[in-house]
């Protein structure tokens, strides 16, 4: 006996990439709900409750009908599950999701032959989505002195996505020697098929003789998986990447759909090579210390090639916004000073649009948020939209409308009082959302949002 529910999502949703964003996003707060729950497996293909009928929830969110089980003496503990799947289906969807139950006569939106026929579709092999109809926007090319570059095809205007790659791997790095790495890359090379293992053998090794060749070539190549991350991913597209000291493109790892990311910062001329920074943003003697011994190249680009005086000038300029970012970030300078650390950021941004010539939209994007948290301690909730709105249009541009900081910032804008800092220091500068005057432009507008 027993009864049969769960919820439907109705209209099911297309392939577009806004219900693609939708359902990462619902996937990853399943994940950050289940991941350690011993009783949800995240399987290839879909995430299986082990209760009940296991129900389950399938990667592709287009194939999604229904998540449902019967309810009944031993299967009476999914129940709780669904409830909890179904409520967090909402947050995301809101009334797309019908919840029924045999119980109150409703059994659904779908018929069960068809739900079972999308079931069976979970395990069906996708055609890889690398191969997106938009023509691609570059090409690989060996040019001087740099081996193998990615080269623009045609002219790209700034915030486009140029690439979105799935790594061939991702392997946790912090070991004591890199060495060690190579028993697990050799695993999971030996699991792939023969044409991908050779296509990662031929990336770049600039450890020859140094490191065994599988980890000289994952540590010539791979980039972190996310910020500070100890996860690096290997890529075949991106890896022929070059770099420069003042880049036209921005990688990110997006951890919705678990790619890399790469984006134009500004236009990028047909012809032009596609460039990323593998440094810091340290002063010039540094990053060519660390350029030469982690890629064994001498930097020759735009600003290292610049005469002494403008270098040295470019590096008094680093030095300050590191000195700032450092004192905004740690210096309690937001507590006891909060007016000063305020005029700190906007003194940050300006350095850091001269220093990368309007092309350092992600540190920007972190100075806007660092000046959203000042004026969110204080209650101040007009300017912290305005600042989260301004990083949001810095980070669409370097990352996409479905990166999570871009998502986020967007959140933050239509309720910065949702914040955890919100009023931590005080209400010192309270005000509502909408309370950003009206009629203020151009430098009317800046004394006033940061408080001049
Ligand atoms: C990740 S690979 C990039 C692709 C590489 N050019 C190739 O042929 O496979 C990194 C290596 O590329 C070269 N490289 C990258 N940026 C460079 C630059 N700005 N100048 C000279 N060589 C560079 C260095 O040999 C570096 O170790």
């Amino acid at each position: 006996m027993g009864y049969d529910a769960g919820f439907d999502l109705v209209p099911q949703l297309s392939q577009s990439p806004e219900d693609k964003t939708l359902w990462t996003t619902f996937i990853s707060k399943i994940q950050d709900r289940y991941s350690s729950d011993p009783d949800v497996e995240f399987k290839q293909n879909y995430i299986e409750w082990k209760k009940g009928e296991h129900p389950l929830l399938p990667y592709s969110g287009h194939k999604f009908m229904r998540f449902s089980s019967k309810i009944s003496g031993r299967c009476e503990e999914v129940e709780e599950d669904l409830i909890e799947v179904a409520r967090i289906a909402r947050g995301v969807f809101g009334k797309r999701v019908h919840w029924w139950s045999e119980l109150c006569d409703d059994f659904g939106v779908y018929g069960w032959k068809e739900v079972n026929e999308s079931l069976k579709a979970y395990d069906e092999v996708e055609e890889p989505e690398e191969q997106e109809d938009t023509p691609k926007l570059f090409t690989i090319q060996t040019i001087p002195n740099k081996g193998r570059a990615l080269i623009a095809t045609q002219d790209i205007p700034p915030g486009t996505r140029i690439i979105a790659e799935k790594p061939l791997f991702t392997m946790k790095s912090t070991v004591p020697s890199i060495n060690l790495l190579e028993t697990p890359i050799s695993q999971i090379l030996n699991s792939l098929p023969e044409h991908q293992k050779s296509q990662y053998h031929s990336l770049h090794n600039n450890y020859k003789g140094k490191h065994p060749t599988v980890c000289g070539i994952f540590k010539t190549n791979a980039l972190p998986c996310g910020c500070d991350s100890p996860v690096g991913g290997v890529y075949l597209t991106i890896s022929f990447i070059n770099h420069s000291c003042l880049p036209n493109t921005h990688h990110s790892w997006n951890d919705l759909t678990k790619r890399e990311t790469i984006h134009s910062t500004r236009l990028i001329k047909s012809g032009e090579e596609l460039t990323i920074a593998y440094a810091t943003e340290d002063p010039s003697k540094l990053r060519q210390k660390k350029l030469k011994e982690n890629f064994g190249f001498t930097c020759t680009c735009q600003l290292c090639s610049l005469s002494p005086r403008k270098i040295k000038f470019s590096d008094r300029r680093r030095g300050e916004i590191q000195a700032l970012d450092n004192s905004i970030a740690y210096g309690g300078k937001i507590l006891t000073d909060p007016t000063g650390c305020l005029k700190d950021c906007r003194r940050l941004v300006k350095l850091l649009e001269e220093e990368y010539q309007g092309c350092s939209q992600a540190l920007e994007a972190r100075a806007y948020y660092d000046a959203f948290q000042i004026c969110a301690g204080q209650g101040d909730q007009a300017r912290a939209r305005v600042m989260a709105e301004r990083g949001y249009k810095l980070r669409v541009c370097c990352e996409g409308e479905d990166s999570e900081s871009t998502m986020q910032l967007k959140a933050l804008i239509w309720d910065p009082s949702s914040h955890r800092a919100y009023g931590m220091s005080s209400m010192d500068w309270r005000s509502g959302r909408d309370e950003v005057p009206e009629g203020l432009e151009g430098d009317a507008f800046e004394k006033w949002l940061w408080k001049l």
